[in-house]
């Protein structure tokens, strides 16, 4: 069985398209006519048709060619389409008797058990296995996108089933209508969602509590991803399920895992012992603090106290340097990381903060683009020998400063990553490589594995098995390259390696249910996890799933 989809590229110097089988000629017609198309979002709904109408020869073209259709069906393109939602993805009539995207509103709170009851006999698949589910209020870097959020939740699964390899029938994308604050959309009158403002949150989780337990009712062991909720939902939607359900948040964990495996590798180049490593946030939401707390649990499990390892971290929000002594009220998940000197410096912007704590390391999650200005660059340049950037908010805009203005502001010595992709920069003769800090890295094999291991919950110890599996996922030309991350290419595989270490971590602590798989070697589970993936090449009656 083939390790990953055949990639298009070698069907270029081999056997002529007569020679091909259907599928692969399908890959190839398809491949070249994307190629043809001028416009991003052209190419975009060029490819969500193609995967309606077959997907095996999309997603056989997507696995084969993840470095240029991740952009189109994943961050930057997919924002665009996310904001372009009423024009190019209306819902399906509602006499359609199946169903690949579920809209679901407030006023459905009364009839939600025999809705999503039923949803059994109205999807193809009766096992279903993985929903990404979103209010929409917080997409990417956008800000409120309404039901255009389904875009994120049909985009993150497409990459489940290429990167993670699980059957496209097994996945149920789900976009719920609390309305909208975004006023451009309250006042189109194209808009497909409900033209309401946003519901208090109190309603919000109301609904939500309920939702959650008729999906576990009707889908035992699926997996609920939840996606781009504003962070006054993300937090008490984790909080409140994380024990009860397999679900994770993927803003806040998935972001986690996938910062934290980079900075492992940055710590080792920047060269700096951890005990010494000043890591500075820029934007104290649930992303930045997701990322804060998950960096400094692995500190914790590498030897330092709590407290040593609270003092490494400094978050920065809107109104400057986050501290308990700052005059304001700190919202709940702002408190942990809080500076807590009863001196902390009243610092108000990213300049003052930076020069006061000198950090080895400067990340981004602000949704603000451009923020890491030249001056702020040559900081971090002046204060460490190979200053450590994460710029990851998305998209490209978003982003607090490009590879270029990086490699530039620092004279080529930065460790780089960034959440949408960058080229390759060429500066003073020499080539640079910027890393993908994405938690594309993460879910798909964090959910692939917690599919298979069918875990009753994921406890933070699954989420930082998956930042150890990406770690060490790294082929040795990859290290000696120092990436920070693995080729795009290989996401298949690497997520069969984060796949094995999640549940390998569940079983440990006791939160699989899938009895078969427990007491074998890393090599059968490794062996399961392959044998138990889609690919898109084979014939169904191939296919284990
Ligand atoms: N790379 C990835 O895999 C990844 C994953 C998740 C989120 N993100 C990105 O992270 C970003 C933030 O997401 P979030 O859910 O945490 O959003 P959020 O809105 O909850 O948080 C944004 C934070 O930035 C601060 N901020 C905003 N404007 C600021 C300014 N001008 N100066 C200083 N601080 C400012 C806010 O106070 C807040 O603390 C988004 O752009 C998202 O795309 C990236
Ligand atoms: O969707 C992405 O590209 C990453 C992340 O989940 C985000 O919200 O930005
Ligand atoms: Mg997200």
């Amino acid at each position: 069985m083939p390790a990953h989809f055949a990639p298009s590229q070698p069907l270029q110097g081999g056997p002529s398209p007569s020679q091909l089988g259907p599928k692969e000629l399908l890959i190839e017609r398809a491949l070249t006519r994307l190629r043809s198309i001028p416009n991003d979002l052209e190419k975009y709904t060029f490819l969500a048709g193609l995967r309606g109408r077959n997907p095996d020869v999309f997603y056989g073209l997507v696995g084969g060619n993840m470095k240029e259709c991740c952009p189109i069906i994943y961050t930057p393109v997919i924002g665009l389409a996310c904001q372009n939602w009423s024009l190019i993805h209306p819902p399906p009539p509602e006499s359609d008797p199946t169903i690949d995207a579920l809209y679901l509103s407030y006023s459905d709170l009364p009839n939600l058990p025999q809705l999503i009851g039923g949803l059994k006999t109205r999807l193809p698949h009766d096992q279903m296995q993985i929903s990404v589910v979103t209010d929409g209020s917080r997409v990417l870097g956008l800000g409120d996108l309404g039901v255009g959020g389904m875009g994120i939740s049909q985009g993150k699964l497409s990459l489940y089933v290429a990167a993670g390899g699980v059957n496209p029938k097994a996945t149920l994308p789900i976009a719920i209508d609390f309305g909208t604050d975004n006023e451009t959309l309250l006042a189109d009158p194209l808009y497909v969602g409900q033209r309401i403002r946003r519901l208090s949150q109190e309603k919000c989780l109301e609904f939500m509590e309920v939702f959650m337990r008729c999906m576990h009712e009707t889908f035992p062991n699926m997996v609920i991803q939840h996606e781009d909720w504003q962070t006054p939902l993300a937090f008490p939607l984790l909080h409140k399920n994380r024990d009860l359900y397999p679900c994770f948040n993927d803003d806040i964990q998935g972001t986690g895992a996938v910062v934290l495996a980079g900075a492992i590798r940055a710590f080792h180049l920047n060269g700096v012992a951890l005990k010494d490593q000043k890591i500075l946030f820029f934007g104290a939401g649930s992303s930045g603090v997701g990322v804060a707390e998950t960096i400094c649990k692995y500190f914790e499990l590498q030897g330092m106290s709590e407290d040593e390892a609270k003092s490494k971290f400094w978050l920065v929000d809107s109104k400057g340097l986050v501290a308990h002594n700052r005059g304001d009220t700190l919202p709940s998940h702002k408190k942990y990381l809080a500076r807590s000197e009863p001196d902390a410096p009243k610092l108000r912007t990213l300049k003052e903060v930076v020069e006061h704590v000198q950090p080895t390391a400067l990340l981004g999650l602000s949704t603000v683009g451009g923020t890491f200005t030249k001056e702020i660059l040559e900081a971090m340049a002046t204060y460490n020998k190979r200053p450590i950037v994460f710029a990851l908010s998305n998209p490209v805009a978003q982003a607090e400063c490009t590879f270029e203005e990086a490699v530039e502001g620092t004279d080529g010595r930065v460790l780089y990553a960034s959440g949408s992709p960058f080229d390759p920069v060429e500066y003073k003769g020499k080539r640079y490589e910027p890393g993908q800090g994405n938690n594309m890295y993460i879910f798909p094999g964090l959910g692939i594995g917690a599919i298979l291991a069918r875990v009753s919950k994921i406890p933070e110890e699954l989420v930082h098995a998956s930042a150890q599996g990406l770690a060490d996922s790294l082929t040795p030309e990859e290290t000696a390259r120092h990436l920070l991350y693995p080729d795009i290419e290989r996401i298949r595989e690497v997520s069969i390696k984060i796949a094995v270490t999640v549940i390998q971590a569940a079983q440990k602590l006791g939160v699989d249910r899938n009895e078969e798989l427990r007491g074998k070697s890393s090599a059968e589970i490794e062996a399961y996890v392959r044998k138990g993936m889609y690919h898109p090449l084979l014939e169904a009656e191939q296919q284990a799933q």
